[in-house]
C-alpha cells in the first residue's frame, strides 16, 4: 500500500456552518467521529472542473486529507456521476494507507467500487442507453447541437456535454428539452449538470446511495458535500435525516455556475482546495489526543 504525501493544504481552521442545523450537524461529527460518514462528490468537489473531462483529477491533497480522516469516521464515501471505476482512477484512491474502507459510489449509486476488494459491482445495464447511443449522433446533427458539443460514452450512460460549444450555455439551452424527450423515448431520465446534460437509467440518485450507504454503516451523523444540481438529491436527503433526528452538515464546493446547491447548504467553500482543507482540518479535530 502506497502512503499518500502529507496534505498540501495551508488552512486548518475548521471554518463555521452559517445554519445552526450545519453547526449541530458538524457539531455531531465532532463528538462521535466514529459514527459519522462523509460523503464526497467527485468533478467540482474533489477536482476542478476542466474543459476536458478526461483530464480532471482529484486535487494533489485529496488523497492524503482523505486518508488522514477516513480511519477516524464510520466511512468516507465518493458518490458520483462518473463510473466508480474512472472516479478511483482519477482519485488515485485504490492501494492507499488509509483509504482500505474507501467506498465509491458510481453512476449517482448505480456502481459501488470497495476499496477492500479493488471490485466494481454494477446494476444491470439498461438497453435504452445502447438504442441512445447509436441514434445520438444524428439527432444531435438534425438538432442543430452547436459546433463544439461532444458526446462523453461512459457506458452505463451517456453525457452530452455543452463546455467546449461555441456557446456553452446557449448550446445547453437548446438541447435540454429535445435530448429530455429522447431519454424518455427510450426509458431514459435526463440528468442536467455543469455543461453536460446526461442521458441515464432511471431508479437511483445521490439521495438514494447516500441514504442506503448510512444505513449500512449504521451512521448517526453525516456531511455531504456537493457542487452540481446532481448532488441535490443528496442535499434532500441529509435534509429528510435532519428532520427524522439525524444531524448532518451540508456543504457546497462553491461556485457560480449552480447557485442552487449554494442556497441549499449550510457552508458555501470556495472549491476543491477549499474542500481539502476541511477535510484535512476535520481529520485534525478528531485525532486522538495523547
Ligand atoms: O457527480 P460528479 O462527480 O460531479 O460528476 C458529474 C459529471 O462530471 C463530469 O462533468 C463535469 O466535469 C467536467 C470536468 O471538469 C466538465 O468538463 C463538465 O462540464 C462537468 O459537467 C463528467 O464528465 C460527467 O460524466 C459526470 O456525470
Amino acid at each position: 500500500m502506497a502512503t499518500p504525501p502529507p496534505p498540501a493544504v495551508p488552512d486548518r481552521a475548521l471554518p463555521e456552518p452559517a445554519t445552526a442545523a450545519g453547526r449541530e450537524g458538524l457539531a455531531a461529527l465532532l463528538a462521535h467521529p466514529g459514527r459519522a460518514v462523509v460523503a464526497l462528490d467527485f468533478d467540482g468537489t474533489l477536482a476542478e472542473i476542466t474543459d476536458d473531462p478526461e483530464r480532471s483529477r482529484a486535487h494533489p491533497g485529496a488523497v492524503a486529507a482523505i486518508a488522514a480522516l477516513a480511519p477516524r469516521v464510520a466511512s468516507v464515501a465518493v458518490i458520483t456521476g462518473r463510473p466508480a471505476a474512472t472516479a478511483v482512477e482519477y482519485g488515485g484512491f485504490a492501494g492507499v494507507s488509509g483509504l482500505e474502507h474507501l467506498v465509491v459510489l458510481g453512476h449517482y449509486g448505480a456502481e459501488r467500487w470497495d476499496a477492500a476488494t479493488g471490485e466494481v459491482t454494477a446494476a444491470p445495464e439498461h438497453p435504452g442507453v445502447t438504442a441512445v447511443r447509436a441514434e445520438l449522433p444524428d439527432f444531435l446533427r438534425e438538432t442543430g447541437a452547436r459546433p463544439g458539443t461532444w458526446v462523453e460514452d461512459k457506458g452505463r450512460a451517456l453525457a452530452v456535454h455543452t463546455r467546449r460549444a461555441d456557446d456553452p450555455h446557449a448550446a445547453f439551452d437548446a438541447l435540454h428539452t429535445p435530448l429530455a424527450g429522447l431519454a424518455a423515448r427510450h426509458g431514459l431520465i435526463l440528468e442536467p449538470g455543469r455543461l453536460v446534460l446526461e442521458l441515464r437509467p432511471p431508479g437511483m440518485d445521490k439521495g438514494v446511495a447516500l441514504a442506503e450507504h448510512l444505513r449500512d454503516t449504521g451512521a448517526t451523523a453525516v456531511l455531504y458535500a456537493g457542487d452540481d444540481l446532481g448532488d441535490l438529491p443528496a442535499f434532500a436527503a441529509v435534509d429528510k435525516l435532519r428532520s427524522d433526528g439525524m444531524p448532518g452538515l451540508l456543504v457546497c464546493s462553491g461556485s457560480d455556475e449552480v447557485p442552487e446547491v449554494a442556497t441549499r447548504a449550510d457552508l458555501t467553500i470556495p472549491g476543491p482546495p477549499a474542500v481539502v482543507a476541511l477535510l484535512a482540518a476535520l481529520a485534525e479535530a478528531t485525532a486522538p489526543t495523547a
